[in-house]
């Protein structure tokens, strides 16, 4: 009954979730965070993120008898799978992945007849996959993939099994039958090989067949099949990810704070056919991942994964994309870009080497003819200019003196970073809205560089205008002084909460150092300021300094205004004012 899966559930925080979930005991357990109820049970317990730790003793959720969903993916969790989960046998959905859970795959799990979704993808489990897996017979999802599983894969055949995932595990052997429909990608960092993947070595050569269609010797006809089933199946794919990002677009869907991606709906309903996704993957080219960057999803899964619409910019669209692995990405979609593979490659690799706490980090990219993909992380929090002139005001309130000065501080770094790279980087599109804020006093900046590598043609006409240095009338005379004027226009809006002119003038929007430049010359100084930012601050010294900053970086002429390092460090020393201020 109830009060037997709230004995369980206490028992396992005490275990487990030891000051990180704060449960108020004296009510009931349906209503304690990650907790759901149906019928007077417990029917699913949802913790991802959650910081919990260590091992979960044997007996701690024997009791949780109409448990369907358990999700405990992105902890520190480790040691054995205690097996009187063995008991819940109504589970359905068994999210554990991004843990350190060791050990054999359990033995109980095929007992767990209900399953549909199972991943233990991203931990330290061992051993061979056992072939009782079969015996999960609802299986739809299983993800494996990131463990140290070792041995082959014997005749796993699970029939509705569309989701499969044994990528970066130390396995060999041939591919049985049932998964040969896989795409390559659910194989990566093996050494399996046959169908989808190379032919295993040993594999006799195929025999001529009448129509010769699976010998080597392809005929020029069945090679242009192939071509345009490939091109077909692309196309199909592109569908695919359009109407899945396209069916999450609600207005004011954005979950921010939320993790997606676990709800047992997200991303596969919007699976491609397993006749698409074979053909797709093996023709498409792979992902490049950048540096160190975790590579526990493939381009499929990308594909695949529930996406929201972020926005439109100047050089694509960025999708806010939510794996099963927990992992929350944004996915920009580049167009116009006509910059050979080899030149992409090049200012990919130059993007890469920034690599500073206040510039988003580029994890991976994509580049193909019809299809140019950039992925970074996604950060919470959103962006500066969403904080200043999106709907609510409070968030507008919330940015007091010092953080804007320490949001500015963040900004101003990362670019100063940049251009220490190299005198020829510039980030080239610098504002509100490529600085996305992470907490009251850091920022992150976004977009490096991607500039110059989409929109050649079209950056005059379309760039940023109310950011745009007017001698930028080309992409290619971005220079770090054009940067540095674009971040002076980023510290007047961050004063004054005023919006600069996007595109054109006539849109209602201001050409901001203009207006400031007018009104700090007259008496006017004062109307100058964010409203909000008043309630709380004179317009002392600090504000003023800011100020004058901010005209200076927006000095019309180039050489006019300072180096970024500059800009850096005559911020540190207004903080350093304000908060010698703020302490008398
Ligand atoms: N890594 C990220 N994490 C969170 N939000 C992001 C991230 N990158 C972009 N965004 C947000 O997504 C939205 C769309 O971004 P995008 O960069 O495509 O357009 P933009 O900044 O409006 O224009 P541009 O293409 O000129 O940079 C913006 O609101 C931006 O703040």
């Amino acid at each position: 009954d109830l009060a037997a899966d709230g004995a369980a559930l206490m028992a396992f925080r005490s275990a487990v979730g030891q000051g990180v979930l704060s449960w108020n005991t004296s009510a009931s357990p349906c209503s304690w965070k990650g907790v759901t109820c149906k019928g007077g049970r417990v029917t699913s317990l949802r913790l991802p993120g959650s910081s919990l730790i260590g091992q979960i003793p044997a007996g701690t959720l024997a009791n949780l008898s109409d448990l369907r969903t358990l999700s405990l993916r992105s902890n520190a969790l480790d040691g054995l799978l205690p097996s009187d989960l063995a008991r819940s046998s109504q589970l359905r959905n068994l999210y554990l992945q991004g843990n350190r859970f060791s050990g054999d795959i359990p033995a109980f799990l095929p007992e767990l007849r209900a399953l549909t979704r199972l991943s233990l993808a991203d931990n330290n489990f061992s051993g061979e996959i056992p072939q009782s897996l079969n015996n999960l017979t609802h299986l739809t999802t299983l993800y494996l993939q990131n463990n140290r599983l070792t041995g082959g894969i014997m005749d796993l055949n699970i029939p509705n099994l569309r989701q499969f995932n044994v990528s970066y595990n130390r396995l060999n052997g041939s591919v049985p039958a049932k998964l040969q429909r896989m795409p390559a990608n659910s194989f990566l960092g093996t050494q399996l090989c046959g169908r989808p993947l190379s032919p295993c070595p040993s594999e006799a050569p195929p025999s001529p067949a009448p129509d010769s269609s699976s010998s080597s010797n392809l005929s020029g006809g069945a090679i242009a099949g192939i071509a345009i089933g490939a091109v077909a199946a692309f196309l199909i794919l592109a569908v695919v990810l359009f109407l899945t990002c396209r069916r999450k677009r609600e207005p004011g869907s954005r979950r921010i704070s939320e993790v997606p991606a676990a709800k047992p709906t997200d991303g596969i309903g919007s699976h491609p056919s397993p006749a698409v996704a074979p053909a797709t993957a093996g023709t498409m080219k792979q992902l490049m991942f950048i540096g160190s960057a975790p590579r526990v999803y493939d381009l499929e899964d990308l594909l695949r994964a529930s996406a929201e619409v972020l926005g439109k910019g100047t050089f694509g669209t960025a999708y806010k994309v939510g794996l099963e692995a927990g992992l929350v990405l944004v996915v920009k979609r580049l167009k116009d870009v006509n910059l050979q593979e080899n030149e992409f490659r090049e200012k990919i690799a130059a993007i890469s080497a920034i690599d500073h706490p206040n510039v988003v980090p580029l994890r991976a990219y994509y580049y193909s003819r019809e299809e140019k993909l950039l992925v970074y992380d996604y950060i919470r929090g959103g962006s500066l200019h969403s904080l200043l002139h999106g709907s609510r005001s409070s968030s507008r309130a919330a940015l007091t003196l010092e953080s804007r000065i320490s949001i500015a501080l963040s900004a101003a770094s990362a670019i100063a970073f940049m251009h220490s790279t190299s005198p020829n980087f510039s980030h080239g599109n610098i504002k509100s809205s490529n600085i996305l804020v992470s907490s009251s006093s850091e920022s992150l900046v976004s977009d490096a560089a991607v500039a110059h590598l989409a929109g050649g043609a079209s950056y005059a006409s379309t760039a940023p205008a109310g950011y745009c240095a007017p001698e930028v009338t080309d992409v290619r005379r971005v220079s770090q002084k054009a940067d540095v004027y674009s971040f002076g226009v980023v510290l007047l809006e961050l004063l004054t909460a005023r919006s600069p002119a996007q595109g054109n003038l006539d849109d209602g929007g201001v050409d901001l150092p203009r207006w400031v430049k007018a009104l700090s010359r007259e008496e006017h100084v004062g109307e100058l300021f964010d409203p909000e930012l008043l309630k709380n601050e004179t317009v002392g010294n600090e504000i003023t300094k800011l100020l004058k900053l901010g005209i200076v970086c927006t000095a019309d002429h180039p050489d006019q205004r300072p180096a970024m390092i500059e800009v850096v460090a005559k911020i540190a020393e207004i903080r350093r004012l304000t908060v010698s201020h703020t302490k008398d």
